[in-house]
């Protein structure tokens, strides 16, 4: 009972004869059942275009060359794909259908598998280059490219879009996101998978290609021309656009965010995974209130299990799922609000028999909702539940009103629910409530499965027909474009149906009882509709298709349209199953290689960069260091020479000058006056005392030179210091003033002689003197020199003998005691005036001769040179370390920089490989094709 779309696109029915494009052509090239006569689906255009270039043995196609001129929507596109099974010529009886249908079933399991097994794979890949990211991220941080902005587009503004749908795991460039022009169609997106995907159109290295030449780079860091998608790094904080934000943290603070990233984006795939390996299927059916929701489910299971009411009685969500899951065991679990279900805990549900589903699923007060355990009863070729393929698990929801449409779409965008059944009533058409429903599902599931029930009851079918068709195409278009597909006119009540076990909802054991006042159903009896008129029914309403039978042949109609419904569903299912369980997984790993290659690529870049710099780096380094390790020993060796020669110079000028000075002391004007005779013992204190302190002076003469020289030696090191270190040679004052601060009195302390009688009279000269006038001979002369040298001083004892030779012996009696007294008198006197000549003499040899006993020369010229030479260490010290420091900092620096050197020539390697493997497993990932088994394959199975 199919019929041709009202609005101009006739689609034909899988099922019927109709259904198949082009004629007959036994042994021609395989035909593909399309869907749409007028005019060819996508996807089968492109299949067909496939095929024609392609020899029919498959592998001949190189990725991508067909593709070229063909727009190819994203593979999240939620997007009904008509049967790829081809038809074997000549074959068209329902048994050979059947058959076509179930091996159809298979050979798109086999693609279902091999892609899942390829997904799988491609995440495990993923995961483990992640996790080798993170350890390299940990060990080189990882860095970030800012993002540049381009000029703000003009902002046009997209109705069609409201905000919130979008995206789940990222809020940030929604904003972007909706002042986008619009360009070409957007892939709709699945929540919490598609994330960032519209930017998988063009990989971002691509784009980066494309990055407007204006806006310089404004960091140093690389910059990208688009966000990354899945490891982006978000941040939130006032005032600040989230670029600045990441390059004002710390390298490490970006390398610690981006390893959060990287954890989450291993969780989702850990996620993704456990998605794709899951092989259960989920229908949610939803409607309007009373719309034959459960009828239908039932119908579906042919088996009265859910309660059917003519007053609205779902209240919770009921799913039914095949008794295998339940260790076979038939049993409803309701489960209390509040808890999660797992069927392993009991305490999170209570066990109920089915007969008592009636009472359950209208206590919502009580139950947030049910899991029904049930035996399909049908063969594994006709079950839906248990069909070989796929479990499948079908939801029951609570008919659509203002409490429940919130509730129902937020279950509805559960990302475990692949397919959208909407169950709405050909009398009533569609709610306000229903509406809404599938106009905001719509941008989440563009297709959906519609079911006009209750078409018995409708007389004028046609325009029953047309009318919903025009409000789905408002609502749906994606829907409406595949109608004959998606959109079926049912009488659910028209299926027989058996009772359920134990007396189920729908009737007793016997099954000859309903709850339902509506159907006086008996097992695997159709259950009569009311509606009796000759209108033509089907499908889509044919204007010229016959009219139809009355009683037993208009319920075999219904039955017909019904198991049309079936198929169309079944396929749609499994479908829909391989594009929303594996499709999230294909678009999350593109997105995340994409970003991994750019990362890579950028940190390759970087890497190299850094490389390139520090082996320019210690190219000029290694001279320096070099330089810097010569300088200090030259300096040490200049420095220590330095010193020494200062204080050998300083200790042989003391020495001898000292030396000098004491021999000398005695000669030089001591600046005592002598007292006379009298004073002669305070005379010889003075004299002692001048001389000490004249000695004294030497000594502070010498120590004024010995500064003198360590200015210089210390303003030579400070030169040294300089010219080795320049900026960084500390400055040192050198107070020369606070050398040689012993006290110098010392010295009298230490020298203890006193002058004695012998000191004042130096008879060694007087002797002397003697020699000098000999051979003066008269008396005469000797008195007249004694008297006239008395007062001289000199010649005494000559002049004494002279006189005894004169006089003679006897004369000599006479003059000589007189004489001798007068000699005596005179030498006495002569001796006494000599003093002042003969005591400083005397006093010096003692003076000379304690010093030497004191050692005093040599250890003022040690202690002298010793200050010299302490006073030089202490800047001479400095400098070394300075030297020494200096040449452990480029050490360091040097020890450094060969660490980058190897640490980026490390990473240079790792981000290369990286970029290599990434792409190569976005390539494998981008080969897998959810669209349907590849032509050769599906020809060599038609050969
Ligand atoms: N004539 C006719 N009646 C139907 C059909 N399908 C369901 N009904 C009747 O419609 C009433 C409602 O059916 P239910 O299956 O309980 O409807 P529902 O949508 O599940 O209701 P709630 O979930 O409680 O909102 C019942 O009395 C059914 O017997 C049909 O195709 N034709």
């Amino acid at each position: 009972m199919s019929g041709n779309n009202p609005f101009g696109s006739g689609y034909a029915t899988p099922g019927s004869s109709r259904s198949y494009s082009g004629d007959r052509r036994g042994g021609a090239r395989p035909q593909y059942m399309t869907v749409g006569a007028g005019s060819t689906s996508e996807s089968a255009a492109r299949l067909q275009a496939m095929l024609d270039e392609d020899s029919g043995y498959g592998g001949s196609r190189a990725d991508g060359e067909l593709m070229e001129n063909v727009w190819n929507p994203g593979p999240s596109e939620d997007r009904f794909t008509p049967d790829h099974t081809p038809i074997k010529p000549g074959e068209s009886n329902a048994a050979s259908e059947n058959e076509r249908r179930i091996v159809a079933s298979h050979v798109h399991q086999l693609f279902y598998n091999q892609n899942r097994t390829a997904l799988g794979r491609a995440i495990n890949q993923t995961v483990e280059t992640l996790r080798k990211l993170q350890e390299m991220n940990a060990k080189w941080p990882a860095h970030y490219p800012t993002v540049q902005r381009p000029p703000s587009p003009p902002v046009l503004q997209r109705p069609d879009i409201r905000p919130g749908l979008q995206h789940t795991q990222s809020t940030a460039g929604n904003d972007r996101e909706l002042v986008r022009p619009p360009s070409r169609p957007q892939p709709p997106r699945r929540a919490g998978t598609s994330l960032g995907e519209h930017q998988s159109a063009e990989s971002s290295v691509a784009a980066e290609a494309k990055a407007p030449e204006v806006a310089p780079p404004r960091l140093v860091t690389p910059q990208l021309a688009q966000e990354f998608s899945v490891l982006k790094i978000e941040l939130k904080m006032q005032g600040l656009a989230q670029s600045e934000i990441v390059h004002s943290l710390e390298k490490q603070s970006v390398a610690a965010l981006l390893d959060n990233q990287i954890n989450n984006s291993i969780r989702h795939l850990f996620s993704l995974r456990e998605r794709i390996e899951d092989t259960s299927s989920k229908v949610l059916v939803t409607g309007d209130l009373n719309a034959g929701k459960s009828t239908f489910c039932n119908a579906l299971l042919r088996r009265k299990v859910l309660p059917e009411d003519q007053q609205p009685c779902t209240s919770i969500f009921c799913e039914v799922l095949d008794v295998s899951e339940n260790a076979g065991i038939e049993e409803v679990h309701a489960i209390p609000h509040g808890h999660v279900y797992n069927r392993n805990d009991e305490s999170t549900y209570s066990v109920f028999a089915l007969k008592q589903l009636e009472g359950i699923v209208v206590d919502s007060d009580r139950w947030s909702q049910c899991k029904i355990y049930i035996k399909d009863i049908r063969p594994v070729d006709q079950s839906l539940l248990n069909n070989g393929v796929v479990d499948i698990a079908l939801i029951d929801a609570p008919g659509l009103n203002n409490d429940s449409l919130k509730t129902t779409a937020v279950f509805a965008r559960q990302e475990e629910i692949d397919v959208v059944v909407f169950v709405v009533s050909a009398a009533n058409h569609f709610t306000l409530s229903a509406k809404e429903f599938i106009f905001n599902a719509a941008r989440e599931k563009a297709y959906m499965f519609m079911v006009v029930n209750g078409f018995d009851n409708i007389r004028d079918k046609r325009r029953c027909q047309e009318m919903i068709l025009k409000q789905i195409n408002q609502l749906s278009p994606a829907t409406f474009k595949e109608s004959s597909e998606l959109v079926h006119f049912v009488s659910s009540n028209a299926i027989p149906v058996a009772a359920g076990p134990g007396g189920g909802p729908g009737g007793g054991p016997s099954g000859g009882g309903s709850s339902s006042a509506s159907f006086g159903s008996s097992d695997n009896t159709p259950r009569k509709g009311e509606d009796d008129d000759d209108e033509p029914s089907g499908k889509h309403g044919e204007p010229g298709s016959p009219p139809k039978k009355k009683g037993k042949g208009k319920e075999k109609e219904a039955q017909d349209d019904f198991n049309e419904l079936e198929v169309s569903l079944r396929r749609f299912v499994l479908e829909k199953r391989a594009r929303s369980k594996l499709a999230p997984a294909k678009t999350y790993l593109n997105n995340v290689l994409g970003d991994l290659t750019t990362l890579a690529t950028v940190n390759r870049d970087v890497a190299q960069n850094e490389l390139d710099r520090v082996t320019e780096e210690l190219k000029q380094l290694e001279p320096v260091y070099e330089q810097s390790k010569k300088a200090r020993s030259e300096a040490d060796d200049e420095v220590a020479a330095g010193i020494e020669e200062t204080a050998n110079e300083v200790y042989t000028l003391t020495r001898d000058t000292l030396t000098t000075s004491i021999s000398r002391v005695a000669e030089s004007d001591l600046g005592v006056q002598y007292p006379g005779m009298f004073g002669a013992y305070s005379y010889a204190d003075d004299v002692k005392a001048a001389m000490l302190s004249q000695v004294a002076e030497t000594v502070r003469w010498c120590e004024e030179r010995a500064r003198e020289k360590t200015v210089t030696g210390v303003s030579s090191i400070k030169s040294l210091g300089l010219l080795h270190l320049g900026d960084e040679y500390v400055d040192l004052t050198f107070r020369s003033e606070k050398m040689f601060r012993s006290r110098r009195d010392a010295l009298a302390r230490q020298v203890e002689f006193e002058a004695d009688i012998w000191d004042f009279f130096d008879f060694a000269s007087l002797w002397e003197r003697q020699e000098k006038v000999a051979g003066t001979s008269m008396a005469v002369t000797v008195a007249g020199v004694v008297g006239g040298r008395m007062l001289g001083g000199v010649g005494w004892l000559d002049g004494a003998m002279t006189a005894t030779k004169i006089v003679g012996t006897n004369n000599l009696r006479r003059v000589i005691l007189p004489g001798l007294i007068l000699s005596v008198v005179l030498a006495a006197s002569y001796a006494i005036s000599q003093i002042p000549h003969s005591l400083p003499k005397r006093l010096s040899a003692k003076l000379a001769a304690q010093l030497a006993q004191l050692d005093y020369t040599h250890s003022n010229s040690t202690r002298v040179s010793g200050e010299v030479r302490r006073a030089l260490k202490y800047p001479a010290d400095k400098l070394r370390e300075g030297l020494q420091k200096s040449v452990e900092s480029l050490l360091e620096q040097r020890r450094e920089t060969v660490k980058v050197r190897v640490e980026s020539e490390v990473a240079r390697k790792y981000f290369g490989n990286l970029v290599r493997e990434s792409a190569e497993i976005r390539t494998r990932v981008q080969r897998v094709d959810l669209e349907g088994p590849t032509p050769g394959i599906v020809g060599a199975y038609e050969a």
